[in-house]
């Protein structure tokens, strides 16, 4: 039986978690934990749920469950929002330190202004123009990465003239196929314009929905859309939940956005009891 279990809940661009430390989690089943957690309405409802250990002063540790209750090796506003957890709970000092992720050692840093940024993966496995998706009478060119998890970007015409119902679907195809995608994928549908940032919705693996917002997937399409399109850096994006911006700076790419903290409290033992 699951006690009184001290939580935060963070959104960064509105993709939500439930933040807990290694400590309190130690004995638990984190992947059942999360597919009980994160069910909205029967519980409290998240993106995902992030453990957070303490490493050194200068550094915190972070595992990522999706809903499903499969292990993320990385989640891109995951990170900011552990960040942020880290240095409320006083694990780190700040304003710069590191994420230990199963995705590699990741500097952070708090900004002034609030928000905070992280280094995100190395683009890996890169596969422009990997397939074609069929979408109706359109046809929609299809890149494909891995930025710590698997990405498609997607270039669309005119993203908000399709429902969620409809990208839904065509993202819910694409992340399980297996001949492009063995391992699955997330999907970006990415509209791209000039001189006004880029509209991305994202198609989650492991929530299998699309999400309010998504930093890997944010990274992702910066990444083929400069490549690509020698879109300059920084590179701004409006997501569903709001704003994140990608820069390149030593080589490196940055994901910079909020992190929110929604609540701060104890998670009761009904939470997990349905
Ligand atoms: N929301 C995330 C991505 C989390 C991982 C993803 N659900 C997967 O399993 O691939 C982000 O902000 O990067």
């Amino acid at each position: 039986m699951v006690g009184e279990l001290p939580f935060m809940k963070l959104s960064g661009a509105g993709n939500d978690f439930i933040v807990l430390a290694e400590e309190d989690a130690a004995d638990l089943d984190l992947s059942w934990l999360a597919r009980r957690l994160c069910t909205r309405a029967l519980s409290l409802g998240a993106d995902g749920i992030i453990v957070v250990g303490a490493e050194r002063s200068d550094a915190a540790r972070i595992r990522f469950y999706n809903p499903d209750g499969s292990l993320a090796e990385m989640c891109g506003n995951g990170s900011r929002c552990a960040a942020r957890y880290a240095v409320e709970r006083g694990l780190v000092q700040g304003p710069e330190f590191h994420l230990l992720t199963d995705s590699g050692d990741l500097p952070v840093m708090a900004r002034p202004d609030g928000r905070f940024e992280v280094v995100m993966p190395e683009p890996e496995q890169v596969r422009f123009d990997a397939m074609t998706v069929e979408a109706g009478e359109e046809q929609w060119p299809l890149h494909a990465l891995w930025v710590g998890v698997p990405h498609a970007v997607v270039f669309v015409p005119d993203v908000e003239r399709h429902s969620d119902e409809h990208l839904t679907a065509l993202g819910r195809a694409l992340r399980y196929d297996d001949k492009h995608f063995p391992a699955g994928t997330n999907v970006n549908f990415v509209e791209v314009a000039p001189d006004r940032p880029i509209r991305q919705r994202t198609y989650e693996r492991g929530v299998e929905a699309l999400t309010k917002a998504c930093g890997t997937g944010a990274t992702a399409t910066a990444f083929v859309v400069h490549t690509l399109l020698d879109r300059p850096w920084p590179v701004d994006l409006v997501v569903d939940g709001g704003r994140l911006t990608v820069d390149q700076r030593d080589g490196r790419l940055w994901l910079i956005g909020d992190a929110r903290i929604i609540a701060r409290g104890t998670l009761s033992p009904e939470a997990l009891a349905w």
